[in-house]
């Protein structure tokens, strides 16, 4: 083993949104000390055209780069391209696959997610975290005339309205499409759009830039191991086609309430002598036998079994912690991450860490929660560096203001999507009123409102009322006497509240 580095550099490990804006705070505090990127991934995510909207509501393009643009825009900062396959916390050390020792004074962990698959080591399931993962998905799907997607988040969303060429079935538990982000309401606004054809007009990406060209490149030349790379995030299917066999554009059939029970692979289904369903051509439920053989069959809760080329487990993700624990008693989250308090401390002492890997832990405001978004990883990595740096320089630090208020700008189904607050109620129990307004195919408006004051809001097209209601949740006023009038279209409610 080769010698270890001089003491007491700042490490931070992962190369994804969390990691990246964490090396670039720190050296921007420090820029007389080196600062260590340690990442198992051969590109880097930089965040470009940053542009806070709001408040709190902020927006970016996401590019995939080689390191040394990192290294050049912060000379301070160098990137160690291997993954960490050991931390010693009571030596201060990190060990890496290359077999190098670093130690460090203060360390961050930005290690990301994983997903978190129905049936691992199954190769007809597949999940989609990096571009390697993504690439997998669009090359099996080119061949593919019918898939089965599980799961209701984000990405699940996503890939129902992208898919097209080929019969999609989609396996959901529960009443209505994407229960991480809406009501049912709202998901019937949304699955108008999905069960219609799509609009034969180019689609605006979600983001403007999403490169993977430089990525492409770099990643043909290392070996991957088993790191998964840095997570996809706005517009990753932008530049991919997830166009499958067939020549339609959109036909998907939604299976409610419901979980995959057991998957067969033909040669088990054939024994079973089992039947399996054609797919439906109106959106009800099939009652006909599918008379083709697929690949591989699936039977669900609820009794349906269809035969389908893959299937692409959506169903969440889980913090990649497994490298650090051995030897370390980290404090753990329900969810399995690194918990972390108000000032991003894990449970040992100078190990911060942030983004998809952590757990909040701290007293939350009463509108904002943890969700494993991009932006939450920018702004936990950011506001770690200065937490290290704080506890370095021994200044106090106040909570960052981006932890006031959950807020959330994406597209779904081509429609662009706000999340503000308590969005779904959440936490509020019954004790709650909900306003709604919506314009088929336009619009649609939810605010969730408690003792009179507003505690979240669902924006869906473009309302421009994002900034207002950004302003009355976090300004938390008595907004009683107006009643509806908070959505009534005749009323300018920006000027209302000047
Ligand atoms: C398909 C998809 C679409 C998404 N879309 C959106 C979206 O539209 N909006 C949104 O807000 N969020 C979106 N997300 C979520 C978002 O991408 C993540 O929350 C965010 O990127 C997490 O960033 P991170 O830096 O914490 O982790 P990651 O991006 O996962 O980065 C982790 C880094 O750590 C490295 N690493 C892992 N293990 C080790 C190790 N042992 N040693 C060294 N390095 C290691 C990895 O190689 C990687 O570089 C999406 C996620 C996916 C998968
Ligand atoms: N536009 C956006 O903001 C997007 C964000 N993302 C983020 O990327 C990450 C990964 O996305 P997803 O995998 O979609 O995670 P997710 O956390 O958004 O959704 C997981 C879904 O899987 C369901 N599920 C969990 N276990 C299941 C099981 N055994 N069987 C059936 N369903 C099950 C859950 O009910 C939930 O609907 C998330 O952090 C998500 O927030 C992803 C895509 C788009």
């Amino acid at each position: 083993m080769e010698a270890a580095r001089p003491a007491g550099t700042f490490v931070v490990v992962g190369g994804g949104i969390a990691g990246v804006t964490c090396a670039e705070q720190l050296a921007i505090n420090f820029p007389a000390e080196d600062i260590l990127l340690v990442t198992a991934s051969p590109v880097i995510k930089a965040v470009t055209n940053f542009k806070q909207v709001s408040k709190v509501l902020e927006e970016f393009d996401v590019e995939e780069q080689p390191s040394t643009m990192l290294e050049n825009r912060f000379p301070n900062i160098k990137v160690i391209e291997s993954g960490v396959k050991q931390l010693k916390s009571d030596k201060h050390c990190i060990f890496t696959e290359d077999g190098r020792e670093y130690v460090y004074k203060k360390l961050c962990l930005c290690a990301g997610a994983k997903p978190k698959l129905i049936c691992e080591g199954n190769p007809y399931v597949l999940g989609i975290r990096d571009t390697d993962s993504a690439q997998e998905f669009q090359k099996q799907l080119t061949k593919a005339r019918r898939i089965m997607i599980v799961g209701n988040g984000g990405i699940a969303l996503e890939l129902a309205y992208e898919v097209e060429g080929c019969e999609v079935i989609w396996a959901i538990k529960d009443k209505a499409i994407g229960n991480t982000f809406f009501d049912a309401g709202a998901a019937e606004f949304l699955t108008s759009r999905l069960l219609s054809e799509k609009s034969e007009a180019k689609l605006a990406h979600k983001r403007t830039i999403y490169t993977v060209e430089e990525a492409k490149k770099e990643t043909s030349t290392k070996s991957k191991a088993d790191y998964v790379g840095s997570a996809l995030g706005p517009d990753w299917h932008g530049g991919l086609a997830l166009k499958g066999t067939e020549e339609f554009s959109h036909s998907i059939h939604i299976e409610t309430k419901c979980e995959v029970k057991k998957i067969y692979l033909q040669e088990e289904f054939k024994i079973m002598k089992k039947k399996s369903l054609a797919f439906p051509k109106d959106h009800h439920k099939s009652v006909t036998v599918d008379k083709e053989m697929w690949p591989v069959y699936v039977e669900l809760t609820n009794g349906s079994i269809y035969g389908c080329d893959f299937l692409v487990s959506a169903t969440g993700v889980t913090p990649n912690v497994q490298p650090f624990l051995h030897g370390n008693d980290f404090d753990l989250g329900e969810d399995g991450g690194l918990r972390v308090d108000e000032q991003m401390r894990t449970s040992l002492p100078d190990i911060y860490a942030a983004g998809d890997i952590c757990t909040a832990c701290w007293p939350p405001s009463p509108v904002w929660q943890q969700m494993r978004l991009w932006t939450q990883a920018r702004q936990m990595g950011c506001y770690a560096a200065k937490c290290m740096a704080a506890a370095t320089m021994g200044h106090p630090i106040d909570m960052d203001f981006s932890f006031e208020l959950f807020a959330h700008v994406t597209k779904f189904f081509n429609y662009k999507v706000v999340l503000l607050g308590k969005y779904n109620a959440q936490g509020l129990g019954v004790d709650h009123e909900l306003m709604l307004r919506c314009t088929r195919g336009q619009e649609y408006i939810k605010v969730v409102m408690h003792n009179g004051r507003m505690m979240g809001a669902v924006l869906i097209g473009e309302t421009d009322l994002e900034e207002t209601f950004e302003n009355l949740i976090l300004n938390q006023m008595d907004l009683s006497s107006y009643g509806e009038d908070l959505l009534n279209p005749d009323i300018d409610i920006e000027d209302y509240f000047d």
